[in-house]
């Protein structure tokens, strides 16, 4: 079974912590639906494994459901429902796509009548779908199609949109978890309610003092956390591979390498970042054997 934890959430004014499960860097579009059914289960548990990730205590799990079929997407949504999930999140389907906002609502709607008493995500992520319709757009209207539409997760570089988003939201009823971690601190000028994000699970404690500071209002403080966000990424660059890796460094719990078609992330990278950390004073677990970075899968 996958032992990618849970992408840690960071909600603004909440003493606590909250999950998103099954998500991009858990890779849930490689796993199959027994071991996601089975990975969903054990975060609802909150099973050691993933608590000793989040260092907190679980106060809001969302499941991500999405797929490219239908059927077991509403499948997983039902299990979430059953399970008690405080929440699900879809993606849009990424094969056969949906190219008007129509039609992608309808494919949401049909989803979320599948767990019609559980808040409902739109995960906006069109780098990786390639659905690019504005989260804007799809706003318009949707609780009159998604009785249950709770927001959006916002991982996209587009902010116009966002913005746009978050001006179509007067009534503030809709929550806006912003997705990109390097830009961050320009969505929360801009009006983000929450964060979910892959670097969260090995900086989140950076990240909340950035928030802290944001609340303040000490703005050259929460720049310099942003900014050294942007450097570490900048130099870098992450995917799902380089953040397994990182996790594996600063927990001292091995999660092995990817799943094909990813690869797993060089020795060059892990070096690099473990050097990184280290000069950041990230790292507790620093006397990893190579083997573990590869065990575990
Ligand atoms: C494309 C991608 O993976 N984006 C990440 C970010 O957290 C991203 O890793 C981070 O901003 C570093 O670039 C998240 O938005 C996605 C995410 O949380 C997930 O579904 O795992």
């Amino acid at each position: 079974m996958s032992r990618a934890p849970g992408i840690l959430a960071l909600w603004r004014r909440a003493p606590s912590l909250s999950v998103q499960k099954g998500s991009q860097t858990a890779r849930h579009t490689c796993l199959s639906e027994a071991p996601l059914g089975n990975c969903l289960l054990s975060v609802y548990k909150a099973n050691p494994l993933t608590q000793c990730f989040l260092f907190c205590r679980l106060d809001q799990v969302v499941i991500h459901v999405g797929a490219l079929s239908l059927k077991e997407s509403q499948e997983l949504a039902q299990h979430a429902a059953e399970i008690g999930a405080d929440g699900i999140a879809v993606i849009a389907p990424f094969f056969l796509k949906p190219w008007t906002k129509d039609v992608l609502i309808n494919f949401l709607k049909e989803v979320a009548a599948a767990a019609p008493a559980v808040p409902f995500y739109y995960y906006h992520i069109p780098a990786l779908t390639g659905v690019k319709i504005r989260a804007e757009e799809l706003l318009d209207g949707i609780q009159d199609k998604i009785p249950t539409f709770q927001g959006l997760k916002f991982s996209d570089t587009d902010l116009l949109d966002f913005g746009q988003c978050v001006d179509q939201n007067r009534q503030q009823q809709f929550a806006f978890l912003f997705g990109v971690d390097e830009q961050l601190l320009s969505a929360l000028v801009m009006g983000a309610t929450g964060a979910v994000g892959s670097t969260y699970n090995y900086l989140g404690k950076k990240t909340s003092q950035m928030l802290e500071a944001f609340e303040r209002k000490d703005f050259s403080l929460a720049l310099n956390y942003q900014s050294c966000f942007l450097i570490y990424f900048s130099h870098l660059g992450f995917g799902v591979s380089q953040t397994k890796a990182i996790m594996t460094l600063v927990s001292g719990i091995p999660m092995g390498p990817p799943r094909l078609p990813l690869q797993k992330a060089s020795r060059e990278f892990t070096d690099s970042v473990e050097a990184k950390l280290k000069s950041l004073d990230f790292l507790s677990f620093t006397d990893l054997k190579d083997g573990n970075l590869e065990a575990g899968s």
